[in-house]
């Protein structure tokens, strides 16, 4: 079956809690059509500490409705600048991540922003993942697939394995095989979270120096690794387990803490070098050697991290830019990928990106009250997830 293409606007607030990303994509839900534009809006001071203050929070308590509030307000004002989106795949804030116990919360009521925007949204991607076992997390490793296939096309990659490295709050990364027919195909993908990638900086340099940021590394550039701090931090049961695996944003508190002693340049060193160990680690778990490691994030603009990460890489690790791809905008046209794909019934996770027994069709579709033609060429009985 042939789809039509659709042109999506992915919104995305990730870890960091630094903004939001949004932009357009045209897909089918399989192939990429073409990139579109995109746009940032950071968050005040006021709204990144209401969204900090309900960090590891559930609905229902203290501080959680007024920063899915604040989430809402700051995606309907961006998505308003992208009239020409069909669709809008809205990710909303993870406040807290607790697969295992089998929950996970996104933060930002999808029906609300359909209401507001006038236009279908595809939202709370990560629910129906966990209710049926799996991690909820990463779902970019399917869009990665599509962005090797597409670089492919483009004759920036060669057909072969590579890997994508996202460095946001947290990291994760995705081994893909291009030759793959679909996403969802056994050996297409083998994705998981590597370990804290940025977040420890932030919260150190907010905590120390109110800075948002280490920019380009500098001061762990200045700074002196602790070695001992990073052996232990590599102890860490998580490396050990077996992938897939997904990690809540504070999972590594002992890190930080681990770091109190040192100096503002050391503490920032040993951080950001725990961020690239992290991923080195990683790396065992590739099912081969990836022909190249594409780097996608913020933390690409880290030149402390991007250093340490060659040091700990074997294989020939850039910016995801080299195979003609926006490394800022990636995880944000990954949820206009993965709307689509909402839409037209196709899974968005599978055994080797969340460790479901079998791919899932995540995510909730909803319309605006008052509701215009579809998006799809499907008809709104055919369309799968639950309307909003
Ligand atoms: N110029 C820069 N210098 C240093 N660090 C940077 C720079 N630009 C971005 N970063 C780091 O990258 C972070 C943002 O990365 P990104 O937008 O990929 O994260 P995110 O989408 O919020 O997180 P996640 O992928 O975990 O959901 C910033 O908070 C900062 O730590
Ligand atoms: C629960 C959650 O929001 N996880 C995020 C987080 O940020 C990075 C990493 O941890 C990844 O697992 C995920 O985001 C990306 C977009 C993903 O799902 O692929």
């Amino acid at each position: 079956m042939t789809n039509r293409m659709i042109r999506a606007l992915g919104l995305m607030s990730g870890t960091s809690l630094d903004g939001v990303d949004a932009a357009i994509i045209e897909t089918d839900g399989l192939r990429i059509a073409g990139f579109g534009r995109s746009a940032y809006a950071g968050y005040s001071d006021n709204e990144a500490q209401v969204l900090h203050e309900a960090l590891g929070r559930w609905p229902g308590e203290p501080g959680v409705a007024e920063a899915a509030e604040l989430s809402v307000a700051a995606h309907a004002g961006l998505a308003a600048q992208f009239p020409e989106a069909e669709v809008l795949g809205y990710h909303g804030q993870t406040l807290a991540h607790d697969p295992a116990g089998g929950r996970t919360h996104q933060a930002g009521d999808g029906a609300a922003l359909a209401h507001r925007l006038d236009r279908p949204v595809v939202w709370d991607f990560r629910s129906e993942d966990v209710r049926q076992g799996g991690e909820g997390a990463p779902l970019a490793p399917f869009f990665h697939w599509a962005c090797a296939v597409w670089a492919m096309g483009q004759g920036r990659l060669p057909e072969a394995p590579v890997a994508f490295l996202n460095l946001g709050g947290v990291g994760n990364i995705t081994f893909v095989d291009p030759r793959a027919q679909a996403p969802e195909a056994e050996g297409a993908c083998l994705a998981f979270d590597t370990g804290p990638a940025n977040a420890p900086v932030n919260d150190l340099m907010r905590k120390r120096l109110r800075r948002e940021r280490d920019e380009g590394g500098a001061l762990a550039l200045a700074g002196r690794v602790d070695e001992a701090v990073i052996a232990d931090f590599l102890s860490h049961p998580y490396f050990a387990r077996v992938p897939p695996k997904s990690l809540d944003r504070d999972a590594f508190t002992a890190l930080s803490q681990a770091v109190e002693g040192l100096s503002d340049a050391d503490a920032a060193a040993t951080l950001t070098e725990a961020a690239a160990a992290a991923a080195g680690a990683g790396m065992l778990w590739m099912p081969e050697p990836p022909e190249r490691v594409l780097v996608c994030g913020g933390g690409r603009h880290n030149r402390a991290m991007m250093a340490a990460l060659a040091r700990r890489i074997a294989a020939e690790v850039v910016p995801v830019e080299e195979a003609g791809l926006d490394g800022d905008m990636l995880e944000a046209q990954a949820f206009g990928w993965l709307a689509v794909r909402v839409l037209q019934g196709l899974p968005t996770s599978g055994p080797g990106t969340t460790g479901v027994a079998a791919p899932v069709s995540g995510g909730r579709i909803s319309y605006p009250r008052r509701s215009g033609p579809m998006p799809s060429s499907a008809s709104r009985e055919q369309i799968p997830g639950r309307a909003g």
